[in-house]
């Protein structure tokens, strides 16, 4: 039922609801959701039924919130608000109450709020509950969203979360037990943003839609697979969250774990969300796990930035960030060699890394084929490169291949030649927002983007004995100077099996020649 996907006659259904915002007052909610939704509104993807209610403890009248949205627009939608009849009927949608979600007495109030705005704007008894909260508050939020007597509507009701869901395994078990007492799974919708981004969507259509791609999709002839996440930046003002977070728990547990899994996943019998969903939970559950500490420190690297520099920009280590400890053992950065242990990838490697405070900001994928049989034809010439398909997320995106190809008017020498499809030169970098894409996703009921929760659960058993073999005295951290490619054990990793990372961000080796819709 994706809409990206799927809008064929089953596609999800667009339906009025009141958008019930908790957190209001946040970060999240300022630099992502005010814009997703605006641009939903200017697309006209939202109708005139809708209603958001702004949900914080701080005071505000609807005035100043409807100020504070407009000055979040301004500062990182895609979109200007610069058409004041579009912006005067927009705004009319927003209201905000003061509310301490632990005052069920509140959400009392909310429910003679929420009648006033569905008889206001027609809306036929939808609610969405987006949770921009910290995950503690996510049990507390969901009793009360019972008790106060929110659920009793006559349409349906959606609970949003953020991400972290959960520490560990178990206090992920924990905080699925309390909102499972109050939501039905299939009205949970745990967000992951980076399965809202345009090319990680892309990864199905790329396999499934042609007719070259999958025949080769496996190990006889893939030699391993590359996902690399890199940030620019450093932790900036949320040293907070990240020092008891790290790489491992904010992005690898997440975006990095379901990445892999769209790219290592068997082609579902059909494009409906539980059938995707249950085709990754299977990757997911054949993740190797790492047995031994001694296990994860052969294939896992735990890394740190200290001061370095960035295009020529002085930069602090991490320790010297704003609420990070001092002494922190809190990794910045981590790579894998991970195995999936079923017929189709047995044997073949996957490389993941993530970092902040690396040279560049880019995410991609390289699948690295298999030379052609070696020794046959041209073992005379220079050595052949390996074939290459490359999926390009972020912030540019689209797909390059590199293959190899005659020298023109030479001898016959052998060049690679990278082709490539630069989906952002060609429609701009006016994509919509991961963010956009999942909250029309969640009004219209569509879960296929969403992480169930087995796949979070089976996430977190992979990453789990990797925390705990790190606590251990003997578990190092390794340093690299901000600006860096991080520790040089990730380069060995991939170096003991006679690989090495690509270069990304359309960087490359100065022999390939580039053919593409940008040059
Ligand atoms: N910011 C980001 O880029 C990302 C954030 N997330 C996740 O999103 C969630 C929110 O993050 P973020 O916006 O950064 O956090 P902030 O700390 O900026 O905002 C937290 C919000 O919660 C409200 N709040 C806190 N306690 C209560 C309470 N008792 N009752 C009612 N409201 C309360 C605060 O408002 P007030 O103080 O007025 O009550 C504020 O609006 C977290 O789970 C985070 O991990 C996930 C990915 C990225
Ligand atoms: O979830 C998170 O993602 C961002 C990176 O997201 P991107 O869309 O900008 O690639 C990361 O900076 C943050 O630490 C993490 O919580």
């Amino acid at each position: 039922m994706s809409g990206q996907l799927n809008l064929g006659p089953q596609a999800a259904k667009m339906e009025g609801a009141v958008i019930y915002l908790f957190g209001a007052t946040g970060d999240l909610a300022k630099r992502k959701l005010y814009p997703a939704l605006f641009s939903l509104y200017k697309e006209g993807k939202l109708a005139e039924d809708f209603a958001v209610v702004g949900l914080a403890r701080r005071p505000r009248t609807d005035e100043q919130f409807r100020a504070d949205v407009l000055a979040s627009i301004q500062e990182f939608c895609r979109y200007k608000p610069d058409d004041e009849e579009l912006w005067s009927r927009f705004e009319k949608h927003f209201v905000y109450m003061s509310l301490d979600i632990h005052n069920l007495e509140g959400f009392r109030e909310l429910v003679a709020l929420t009648q006033r705005l569905e008889a206001q704007f027609g809306i036929p008894g939808n609610r969405l509950f987006y949770l921009a909260l910290a995950p503690e508050l996510f049990g507390p939020v969901s009793f009360n969203l019972r008790e106060g007597g929110l659920l009793e509507t006559t349409g349906w009701h959606r609970l949003v979360i953020e991400k972290p869901f959960g520490y560990d395994r178990e206090s992920a078990r924990e905080l699925n037990a309390q909102i499972t007492q109050v939501f039905r799974e299939e009205e949970i919708y745990r967000i992951d943003h980076y399965l809202g981004k345009e090319m990680v969507q892309n990864i199905e259509v790329i396999r499934f839609a042609n007719a070259f791609f999958e025949p080769l999709w496996n190990n006889k002839h893939i030699a391993n697979v590359q996902i690399s996440l890199a940030e620019t930046v450093g932790v900036e003002d949320r040293g907070g969250y990240y020092d008891k977070s790290g790489a491992l728990r904010d992005m690898a547990q997440n975006h990095m774990l379901q990445m892999l899994a769209m790219i290592a996943m068997e082609p579902p019998s059909r494009l409906h969300p539980e059938d995707i969903r249950d085709e990754k939970v299977k990757v997911l559950r054949s993740l190797r796990p790492f047995r031994s500490p001694e296990e994860v420190y052969r294939n896992v690297v735990r890394g740190q930035y200290t001061a370095g520099t960035l295009k020529g920009k002085p930069l602090k280590g991490y320790r010297e960030e704003d609420s990070v400890d001092p002494a922190s053992v809190t990794e910045t950065y981590f790579a894998a060699r991970v195995f999936i242990d079923n017929f189709r990838w047995a044997g073949v490697p996957f490389y993941i890394r993530t970092g902040k405070r690396l040279p560049v900001k880019t995410t991609e994928v390289v699948i690295e084929f298999k030379n052609a049989p070696a020794g046959v034809l041209f073992r005379t010439r220079n050595e052949l490169a390996p074939n290459l398909l490359v999926i390009r997320v972020n912030p540019m995106e689209g797909i390059y291949i590199k293959i190899n190809a005659k020298k023109p008017g030479s001898d016959a020498d052998i060049q690679p030649v990278a082709m490539e499809f630069c989906q952002s030169c060609q429609v701009g970098l006016n994509t919509p927002e991961a963010y956009e894409t999942l909250l029309y996703d969640a009004i219209r009921g569509d879960s296929t983007y969403f992480t169930r929760w087995d796949e979070v659960d089976h996430a977190w058993a992979f990453v789990d004995p990797i925390a705990e073999a790190w606590r251990l005295p003997e578990s190092e951290l390794l340093f690299y100077p901000a600006g860096s490619w991080g520790p040089e054990r990730a380069a060995e990793l991939l170096a003991e099996d006679g690989y090495h990372w690509w270069p990304v961000n359309g960087q490359d080796e100065d022999n390939v020649i580039w053919i593409s819709n940008t040059k």
